[in-house]
């Protein structure tokens, strides 16, 4: 009996996407299945190349399929393609498909650095990112990227992004004149980011990664309300008060109804230059604890490191310049699973209750 496509397709029923809960076969994950006798081959596409699940589900197809009768051979191709967000007819970035916004509570967290190592993170899973200092009061994306001494130019009426390390960025930084300081009123930051999102060339991005001022002020409520936000990471340390000040972020941002994608815990732990032994030396609320509190979902943490702000004041992301060092798998794992809480709340209620059954929205499970 030859093998036919709803053999292969009841076998690929059996791998399960954990974070949609639905097969991937259910899910139209599986493209271009060709069967030349026993030998079979077929594409996953993924909803992001930083699907930290990618190896696993490959190699659960290969199986399943590989226990079909008669099938000799299996050739599976991994492939991903971003899912676009929700976005109203008069969106000022119409070919970005996810809009995500980094907040803290508090100053000098670290959320500038989480930003720019998460974008490249991304960015070497292959996906497109693009990365916008919306911190107006102190942009500091230029100098974390090496970039400041970069002059952005205009085609036609746009502001073409800077590159580096392969991605596309663009600051107020960039635009002020060396020393120029700036009195900014609420009118003004509106404005700022207004343009910041439409005068510049985005293009066709898979992440949009926009670093906020710290606070509850002016740029994230213009941010929310320019631009349909995927959702929002919130960067907090294990003090106390940092944890308090973030719990509030999470309540502006929910007033904004922009969904809060996780909590990223920074500054956790000393890593020792020598031994690499990670010490806990702050006694507050840990991320994972204000994740539970806030209910929101836990994306991980990154230790403290010398090696971190040393390379961020070179403008060598720390991802770049130490990737052996814990910091850098810290990012990336971070990365993945901001890529996958994008995933789930691109698949809105209706695409799901299209699928067949249950019309929950995928609940993330953290850890
Ligand atoms: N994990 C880390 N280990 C060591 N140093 C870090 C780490 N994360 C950030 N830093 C350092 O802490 C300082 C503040 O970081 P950063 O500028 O990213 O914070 P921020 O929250 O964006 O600040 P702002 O309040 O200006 O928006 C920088 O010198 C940075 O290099």
């Amino acid at each position: 009996m030859p093998v036919t496509e709803s053999q292969v397709l009841e076998a690929l029923r059996n791998v399960v996407d954990p974070d949609l809960h639905r097969d991937i076969a259910t899910l139209g994950f599986v493209k271009d299945l060709v069967i030349e006798g026993g030998n079979v081959s077929f594409t996953i596409e993924l909803t992001t190349p930083a699907c930290p699940v990618r190896e696993e589900l490959q190699a659960q197809a290969e199986e399943h399929v590989r226990a079909v009768p008669e099938v000799t051979s299996v050739r599976v191709t991994m492939t991903a393609q971003v899912r676009q967000r929700q976005t109203p007819q008069d969106d000022l970035i119409p070919g970005v498909k996810h809009c995500i916004a980094i907040a803290s509570g508090k100053g000098g967290v670290g959320k500038s650095t989480v930003t720019v190592n998460l974008a490249i993170a991304l960015a070497q899973t292959g996906a497109k990112v693009g990365l916008m200092d919306a911190d107006v009061y102190g942009p500091s994306i230029p100098l974390m990227m090496g970039a400041v001494n970069e002059k952005p130019f205009t085609q036609g009426n746009k502001i073409i992004p800077i590159q580096r390390y392969g991605i596309h960025m663009m600051s107020l930084g960039f635009l002020l004149e060396e020393g120029q300081a700036v009195l900014w009123r609420g009118p003004m930051v509106a404005g700022t980011v207004r343009q910041l999102l439409a005068d510049v060339a985005w293009g066709d991005l898979d992440y949009l990664l926009v670093d906020l001022p710290p606070g509850t002020g002016d740029a994230p409520m213009s941010l929310a309300q320019l631009a349909p936000l995927t959702g929002v990471v919130i960067v907090t340390t294990p003090h106390h008060v940092a944890a308090n000040i973030a719990g509030k972020s999470v309540q502006l941002f929910r007033r904004l109804n922009a969904p809060i994608m996780g909590v990223v815990e920074n500054m956790a732990g000393f890593v020792c230059p020598h031994c690499g032994e990670v010490s806990n030396i702050f006694a507050g609320t840990s991320g994972e604890e204000l994740s539970t509190q806030l209910k929101v979902p836990y994306l991980g943490s990154v230790p403290l490191d010398p090696g971190v702000s040393d390379a961020g004041d070179r403008g060598v992301p720390a991802i770049i310049a130490n990737p052996e060092r814990p910091q850098a798998q810290a990012f990336k794992d971070i990365a993945g699973k901001l890529a996958q809480q994008a995933s789930i709340l691109a698949m809105t209620r209706r695409d799901l209750t299209k699928l067949g059954d249950a019309a929950e929205r995928p609940k993330f499970v953290p850890g």
